[in-house]
């Protein structure tokens, strides 16, 4: 799946200068992005139920066919579940919407309300379920009938910490059987953990995409971190470096610089209990991306 140039205004708001991005077979791709960056409306148009201004939105290399939309399973933001009607039937319903038989829409319901852990809530109506439980019904909703592409807005908010091991196993056996997966998220320690790629979005415009690792260890951005007990003050004055004080430790913090000058001061200074390079987590990147 991928998007070439995406642009969309509602009214006055730009809300995407030319979001382009790529998702591969297999891959789970993390869209990360401050409120209002433009995740959503991303989504939306990929789906179909927004139209871009201008831009491509292509499948398997070509421009995404109404057909092709109908293969996958998306969790909108607004969720949008019959409050009415019964977590089984509701499962079932959006599964003969995507072309399956009663019979298959059934046996499909019935594993995944076993796998997500709510076969005993399959007759109560969604309105009786917590928001959590609702969740995963939507969740089920968008499984149901073996999407092609996954598309989740938010999926993991609100989740408990059981919650979101259940849901990141479920998505981890759509990506091992070769679905791509996109989802966008707030929580960039999940992202890391989770993803193959991240798309980082400011303002409408992609800011950082690719592999994991990589947007982590792009150049110049991997650091020095020292942390040395019991030094005294202004010992790494003259050293490149940013240092902060915690409980009796200074943690020096440095970007490209000798390390070993860096050492052996630290080590004439107290005693070094840390001394290694160090990538920057996500959300440091995030904070620099979006800044
Ligand atoms: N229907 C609409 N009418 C007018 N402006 C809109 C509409 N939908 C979104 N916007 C604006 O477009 C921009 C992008 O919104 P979008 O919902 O895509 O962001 P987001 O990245 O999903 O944000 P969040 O993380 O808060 O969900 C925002 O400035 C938003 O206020």
């Amino acid at each position: 799946m991928e998007t070439r140039a995406l642009h969309k205004r509602y009214g006055d708001k730009e809300a995407l200068r030319g979001v382009g991005l790529a998702v591969r077979p297999g891959e789970m791709f993390g869209f990360v992005g401050a409120n209002g960056a433009g995740k959503t409306t991303t989504m939306r148009i990929v789906m179909g139920v927004l139209e871009a201004d201008s831009g491509e939105v292509l499948w398997q290399g070509r421009p995404m066919t109404f057909e092709d939309r109908r293969g996958f399973g998306y969790m909108p933001e607004e969720r949008g579940l019959y409050q009415k009607m019964r977590v089984a039937e509701q499962i079932e319903y959006f599964g003969r919407l995507h072309g399956m038989s009663p019979a298959a829409a059934r046996t499909a319901t019935h594993d995944l309300l076993e796998r997500l852990g709510l076969s005993e809530r399959a007759g109560d109506p969604i309105e009786a379920l917590s928001l959590g439980n609702q969740q995963r019904v939507q969740l089920a909703v968008a499984l149901v009938h073996d999407p092609t592409l996954l598309i989740l807005d938010e999926p993991f908010s609100g989740l408990d910490p059981i919650a979101v091991d259940t849901l990141a196993g479920v998505l981890a056996e759509r990506r091992a059987a070769g679905v791509p997966v996109i989802f966008s998220s707030h929580q960039l320690d999940l992202v890391e953990q989770m993803c193959d790629s991240v798309g980082i979005i400011s303002a409408g415009r992609m800011v950082a995409a690719g592999p994991v690792d990589e947007v982590r260890a792009r150049e110049g951005r991997r650091q020095l971190k020292v942390v040395v007990r019991g030094a005294g003050p202004g010992w790494a004055d003259d050293l490149p470096a940013e240092i902060t004080h915690q409980n009796g430790v200074h943690v020096l913090r440095a970007a490209e610089a000798d390390d070993q000058a860096i050492l052996r001061a630290a080590m004439s200074a107290g005693t070094v209990e840390h001394f290694g390079w160090e990538q920057p987590t996500l959300t440091e990147i995030f904070r620099e991306a979006v800044a």
